[in-house]
C-alpha cells in the first residue's frame, strides 16, 4: 500500500486543473443503460471509482472505452446480457445503486447488491426504492439483493415527495422517470450542480425534463433515448480542497476551471475567514495574504448550502485559525473521522455528537497519520502542507478514489510531496 509524504514549505504559487466532478461522472455513466445508442462523456476525471463503474457497468453487458487517456469514457449499451450488480462491485463503491433506476425503467427487472453501510454513516437507500415503488416497481429484498421489476408496460409517471433531500435517490428518480409513460413529479428534489448536469445530459439524449437546480423537476417520459456527447461538470470538491490549499499555507493559486457558482455557500465562508477569492477568465485566484485566518462556523447541508464532502479539508484550515471554530455536520453522522488523526499533528478538536469545537493553534506539527475516508485523507495532506516537519499519510487508496494526479497537482504549485510504497512490517 502506498503513502503519501508531505512537508510544511510555506506559501504555494502557481495553477492548478480541476477535473470533472466524480460525483457527476459517477451518475452520467449509468445513464448509459438507457439507451442502446453511444454515450460519450469528455471531461471525465481519472480516478479508481470510475474504473469500478467501468467494471460494473461492463459486468452488465455494457461496453465502456476509455479514450484518450481516461478523459474521454465511451459507453454503449446494446443489449444488456446480465440484470444483476453483485456485491463485489457495489460494496466497494456506494455509486453503485445508480444502475437500478435506469435498468428497471429500460428492460423492466433489475437486482441490484444493497451498499450497506459505510465509514461515514448507514446510509441508506429506502428513498431509491420508495421512489421507484411510487413509478409501480414490485421490489422484493433478498440475500442482501433488491429483486425489481416494473409493471406489464413499463414504469408509470408519478408524483414523489422526497421527505428529505438525498442526491442519489433524486438521481435514480430521475434517470427512471425519463422511460416512464407519463408524468412524474419530483418533489423535495436535490439541487446540486450533479443533477443539473445528469439533466443536460439526459434532455440531450432526447429527454424532456424541466426544473432541475431548483427542488422541483417535472419529467414528461419519452418512449427510447438516444446518443449523446456530454462534458462532465467541474468538480466543486476538487476545487474547494485546491482552494483550502494557499488558504491554508499561503501564496496565491489560480485553480482553473473553477466557478463561484459550484461552491457560492463555501466562499462566502472562506471570505469570512479572510481569504480572498477572485474570478478571473481562467477560473478562481484564491491567496491568504494577511497572517492566520479567524475562526468562522459551518454547518453542511444540501446544495446550495456547505457541501458535506468539504467539512473535513474546511477542518484542516481551521485547526491554524485565530479563534474557536464549530462544525455541524448534518449529512453523514460518522464524518469526524479525521478530528482524531488532525490531533495527532496538533490541532485542539473536541467532537460531541454532530458537533465539532476547533480551537485555532499557531501551527501543526508533522506526524504518521491514517486516512479513513476519501475527504479525510485530503484534508490530512492539506493539515500536512501547513505543519512542521513530516506528516506520512496511510491508506491513500481513499484518496484514489477522488483526487487523481494529487502529487503531481500540488507539487506544480510548490508543495513538498511525495507517494512512496509503504515498507513492510518486520516481524
Ligand atoms: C445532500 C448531500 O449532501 N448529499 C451528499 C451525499 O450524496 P448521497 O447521494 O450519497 O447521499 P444522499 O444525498 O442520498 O444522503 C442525504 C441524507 O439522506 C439520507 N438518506 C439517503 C438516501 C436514502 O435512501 N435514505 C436516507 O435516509 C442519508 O443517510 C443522508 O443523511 O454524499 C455525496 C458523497 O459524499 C455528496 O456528494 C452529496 O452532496
Ligand atoms: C463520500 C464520497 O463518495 P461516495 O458517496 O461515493 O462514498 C465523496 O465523494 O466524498
Amino acid at each position: 500500500m502506498d503513502q503519501i509524504i508531505v512537508r510544511g514549505n510555506g506559501p504555494l504559487n502557481g495553477e492548478i486543473p480541476i477535473a470533472g466532478a466524480k460525483n457527476a461522472c459517477l451518475t452520467l455513466m449509468p445513464a448509459t443503460l438507457l439507451t442502446d445508442q453511444p454515450l460519450t462523456l469528455t471531461n471525465a476525471p481519472r480516478l479508481s471509482d470510475i474504473r469500478t463503474m467501468t467494471e460494473l457497468l461492463r459486468s452488465l453487458g455494457a461496453e465502456v472505452a476509455s479514450l484518450q487517456d481516461g478523459q474521454v469514457l465511451a459507453l454503449s449499451s446494446h443489449d444488456l446480457d446480465n440484470h444483476t450488480a453483485d456485491y463485489d462491485i457495489v460494496r466497494k463503491m456506494r455509486a453503485s445503486i445508480l444502475v437500478l433506476g435506469p435498468m428497471l425503467a429500460r428492460d423492466g427487472h433489475a437486482i441490484v447488491s444493497l451498499p450497506g453501510g459505510c465509514a461515514i454513516g448507514a446510509r441508506p437507500v429506502d428513498l431509491h426504492l420508495k421512489a421507484l415503488e411510487a413509478m409501480g416497481a414490485e421490489l422484493d429484498l433478498r440475500d442482501g439483493y433488491v429483486h425489481a421489476k416494473a409493471p406489464a408496460g413499463g414504469l408509470k409517471g408519478a408524483v414523489i415527495d422526497f421527505p428529505i433531500v438525498s442526491v442519489g435517490a433524486t438521481e435514480n428518480a430521475l434517470m427512471a422517470a425519463t422511460l416512464a409513460r407519463g408524468t412524474t413529479v419530483i418533489k423535495n428534489a436535490a439541487r446540486e450542480p450533479e443533477i443539473v448536469d445528469l439533466a443536460q445530459c439526459l434532455r440531450r439524449m432526447g429527454a424532456q425534463i424541466e426544473g432541475e437546480g431548483t427542488s422541483i423537476i417535472t419529467v414528461e417520459g419519452v418512449r427510447s433515448l438516444g446518443g449523446a456527447t456530454h462534458p462532465v461538470v467541474t468538480d466543486r470538491i476538487e476545487l474547494g480542497t485546491y482552494m483550502l490549499a494557499p488558504a491554508i499555507c499561503g501564496g496565491e493559486v489560480e485553480c482553473l476551471g473553477g466557478r463561484i457558482d459550484l461552491l457560492a455557500a463555501f466562499c462566502e465562508k472562506l471570505d469570512a475567514a479572510g481569504v480572498s477569492i477572485t474570478e478571473t477568465d481562467r477560473g478562481l485566484k484564491v491567496s491568504r495574504k494577511n497572517g492566520r485566518v479567524r475562526a468562522v462556523d459551518v454547518i453542511t447541508e444540501p446544495f446550495p448550502g456547505f457541501p458535506t464532502d468539504l467539512q473535513a479539508q474546511m477542518m484542516a484550515l481551521l485547526c491554524t485559525a485565530e479563534g474557536t471554530s464549530v462544525l455541524e455536520e448534518k449529512i453523514f453522522e460518522n464524518r469526524f473521522m479525521h478530528a482524531p488523526e488532525l490531533t495527532r499533528m496538533g490541532a485542539r478538536i473536541e467532537v460531541h455528537g454532530g458537533h465539532a469545537t476547533v480551537h485555532g493553534v499557531q501551527k501543526l506539527r508533522g506526524a504518521p497519520v491514517m486516512a479513513t475516508d476519501l475527504r479525510a485523507s485530503v484534508s490530512l495532506i492539506l493539515a500536512g502542507l501547513a505543519a512542521e516537519g513530516e506528516t506520512i499519510v496511510s491508506r491513500v487508496y481513499h484518496l484514489d478514489r477522488g483526487y487523481e494526479k494529487v502529487v503531481r497537482k500540488l507539487r506544480g504549485v510548490g508543495a513538498q510531496i511525495e507517494r512512496i510504497k509503504e515498507t513492510p512490517a518486520h516481524d
